[in-house]
């Protein structure tokens, strides 16, 4: 029997972590892998339509300044610093630029906005705003009325459309981005442009001409790029680890690397993808090679039907070089070794062909609690099903057979990496 004493001490820490966890759980902050947002470059600032005036010379040249460029939105890669892209928020405008002055004073460019994403983030462009703009005046206060013509003279105004569009349309052709479909990798870490802002107006100094020694106009800046763009995170790993809830895929993940991926004995423990690396060295030169596992939610029958949370993460493993299946070999698992690699191989090929061309290694955990007919159970159906991928059996809880496992993940890699 328990002394009072003792089973309070024992008790207490089982209570503390439970409260922990379930704090922890509460408090995670969503996990999101694919969103849509607006994005929005800043307008141009208005031109400015002033005249030196000095005390000798009332009726001096022009002299307003332009408006300055609207702000654009960029995108880079922040490594290290997000696993997901809950932190954007749904709209990202950039400022607008400041209005143009007199004495020459350009207005000031406004605001980029630089979009922070994790490596293995695609963009794309669901729609633009792309109109052409028409040219708008800023007309000087007072007097409005255009300047009476001589017989075949061309009008100001229409001198000036023409001149106007030229050089801000000019400028602003070449502000337009294409259609995006951007793959950010660890090294985009140099901010790309997703939006341009408008340009900004024309200061009354550029429709000075023969015709027209006082030109009471300047121009409003363009507006802004507008788009809607959806950012999807595909994972960047070399090897994905996929299997059905419970198999102890984060367990494994947790010895084989650095990873404190969360384990439990019910199933979805894990309800986003973690990524763990491993750091070797190689046998015949001691060169140090390393690489990524990735772990993500377990799958389950009816996965491409939409079932479960696996399957939506598969897109993390995608990328990955290769697969390894985590199946539970342990006789009293929910379901058995064989039609639980049945069930996955099923399910991967459901989500996309290529995939379960990737798998290259039947990981056999929890031998721990296994015999030997479980094992060569799973090894029969391998064999029948797919071309020689090798199973390997190891105890991830009791750290057993870890090392070849290392070693056969290791070779593998480095095959599929030479092709
Ligand atoms: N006996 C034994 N138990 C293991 C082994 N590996 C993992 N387990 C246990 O199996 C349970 C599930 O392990 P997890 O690592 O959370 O499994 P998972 O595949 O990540 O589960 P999901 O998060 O549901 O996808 C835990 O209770 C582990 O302690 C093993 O090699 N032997």
């Amino acid at each position: 029997m328990l002394s009072l004493r003792t089973s309070i001490s024992r008790i207490q820490p089982c209570l503390f972590i439970r409260a922990s966890s379930y704090q922890t759980e509460a408090t995670q902050p969503k996990f999101q892998d694919k969103i849509r947002i607006r994005i929005q470059g800043g307008d141009g600032g208005q031109g400015c339509s002033s005249f030196i005036k000095e005390k000798f010379r009332p009726y001096g040249p022009p002299d307003g300044g332009n408006g300055g460029d609207g702000g654009s939105v960029y995108v880079a890669v922040k490594p290290g610093s997000f696993n997901n892209l809950s932190h954007l928020s749904q709209i990202h405008k950039a400022s607008n630029g400041t209005n143009g002055k007199g004495g020459n004073r350009h207005g000031s460019c406004g605001k980029s906005v630089i979009l922070y994403v994790p490596p293995g983030t695609v963009i794309r462009e669901i729609s633009a705003v792309r109109s052409e703009q028409s040219l708008e005046w800023v007309q000087m206060p007072g007097k409005t009325k255009p300047p009476k013509l001589k017989k075949g003279q061309i009008s100001f105004v229409s001198e000036a459309t023409r001149h106007g569009k030229e050089l801000l349309y000019y400028r602003a052709s070449s502000m337009i981005s294409g259609a995006a479909e951007y793959s950010l990798e660890e090294c985009d870490t140099t901010p790309q442009i997703l939006c341009y802002g408008g340009v900004g107006g024309l200061g009354n100094v550029h429709f000075l001409s023969e015709n027209n020694r006082s030109p009471k106009f300047a121009t409003k800046g363009l507006t802004g790029e507008q788009k809607l763009i959806e950012l999807e995170l595909k994972t960047i790993c070399e090897i994905g680890l996929v299997g059905l809830p419970n198999a102890g895929k984060s367990t494994l993940l947790n010895c084989l690397t650095a990873s404190k991926s969360k384990v439990g004995e019910y199933e979805f423990t894990t309800i986003y993808p973690k990524i763990g690396t491993i750091k070797t060295t190689m046998p015949d030169d001691h060169s140090s090679f390393q690489y990524r596992l990735a772990d993500i939610p377990g799958i389950i029958k009816g996965a491409s039907d939409g079932k479960g949370l696996g399957y939506d993460f598969l897109r993390h493993v995608e990328r990955a070089k290769m697969l390894c299946l985590v199946i539970d070999i342990n006789p009293k698992a929910k379901i058995p070794a064989d039609q639980a690699f049945q069930l996955l191989w099923d399910e991967l090929n459901k989500y996309e062909k290529n995939l379960i061309n990737k798998v290259a290694l039947v990981i056999a955990n929890k031998a721990d609690t296994a015999a030997e007919q479980d094992l060569l159970l799973l090894k029969a159906i391998v064999e029948r099903t797919t071309k020689g991928v090798a199973v390997l059996p190891v105890s991830a809880k009791k750290q057993e057979g870890l090392e070849g496992l290392v070693r056969g993940m290791t070779q593998l890699l480095q095959q599929r990496l030479l092709v």
